[in-house]
């Protein structure tokens, strides 16, 4: 298999790395910092998997098709289609000014003739990587009833070391621990000692940071009522193929979503926004 196609633009403040397949962002560098999202050594970049790091779009379901509300038909895989889908890339700017790079891309179902998800819907990815990077997430309901349809930017920053890494704002927050397979609410800040995968009820900011890295990265977010946060370990690194040795700990992911509980219901007429902004800060 031949590699997927990838577009890079350079502009004063940042330099990024896009591809059409999944509408994937693979690389975010702003001037000065080294790249914000981790990108697997092991990624599998030809089309025939979902890549592993950068932001993969989930959609039209998030996580398992059993935990789904959505509940998408026989033989569905886990997040939904969208990551391993070719979208089309509408158009992409490289301003010389101090302006962003950007990048829009469009994705198409028809439910008339799916069997796993019978909705019709469109599906727009506008991405801008400048100082901050802003992806918005525009979902339009083309068919003739409301549905349900889950959304996740499922976003893996890349850090120093997990072990060391704090996510601040999700403290008196509830979530849905799916290690531990249980409802709880969040005390404190969130610290990594284990396999962590938890869905959390939020509409809030969350700050990553990174002291071996020397940074903060801010997470804003408008849109969505779930925020998602994982790394799988050492344990659940050694079951994904696509992972380097010892590269979990370089990455946490905190993911921008609409799902569970928060799930949307699209109506036609009625687009739903999702954004998603980050920044980086260096420490004192
Ligand atoms: O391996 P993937 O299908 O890309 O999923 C990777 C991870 O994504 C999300 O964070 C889920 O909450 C996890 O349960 C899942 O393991």
């Amino acid at each position: 298999m031949t590699d997927i196609a990838t577009l890079s633009a350079d502009v004063s403040t940042a330099s990024a790395l896009v591809t059409p397949f999944g509408a994937h962002l693979l690389s975010w560098r702003p001037a000065g910092h080294p790249d914000v999202l981790w990108l697997s050594s092991r990624a599998v970049l030809d089309g025939t998997k979902a890549i592993r790091g950068g932001i993969p779009v989930c959609l039209p379901w998030f996580g398992s098709p059993t935990d789904s509300p959505t509940r998408p038909g026989q033989g569905a895989g886990a997040h939904g289609f969208a990551r391993t889908s070719p979208w089309t890339l509408l158009g992409s700017t490289q301003p010389a000014n101090d302006a962003p790079a950007s990048f829009s891309f469009e994705l198409h179902h028809t439910g008339e003739t799916s069997a796993l998800y019978p909705h019709s819907f469109c599906a727009r990815l506008d991405i801008a990587a400048g100082a901050e990077l802003n992806a918005t997430l525009t979902l339009t309901n083309d068919d003739d009833h409301p549905f349900a349809i889950e959304a996740a930017l499922h976003t893996y920053l890349h850090v120093g070391d997990v072990k060391d890494v704090t996510v601040e704002g999700l403290d008196g927050e509830r979530y849905y621990d799916k290690v531990r397979e249980r409802y709880a609410t969040q005390t404190g800040d969130v610290t990594f000692i284990g396999p962590t995968d938890r869905v959390y009820t939020s509409t809030q900011q969350v700050q990553v940071v990174d002291p071996k890295l020397g940074r903060r990265i801010i997470v804003d977010k408008n849109g969505s009522g779930s925020t998602i946060v994982w790394n799988p370990w050492s344990q659940g690194a050694a079951t994904m193929s696509d992972i380097g040795e010892g590269e979990w700990q370089n990455f946490v992911c905190v993911e921008t979503a609409a799902v569970r509980e928060r799930a949307l219901t699209l109506w036609p007429g009625h687009p739903h926004i999702m954004t998603q902004t980050l920044a980086v800060e260096t420490l004192d």
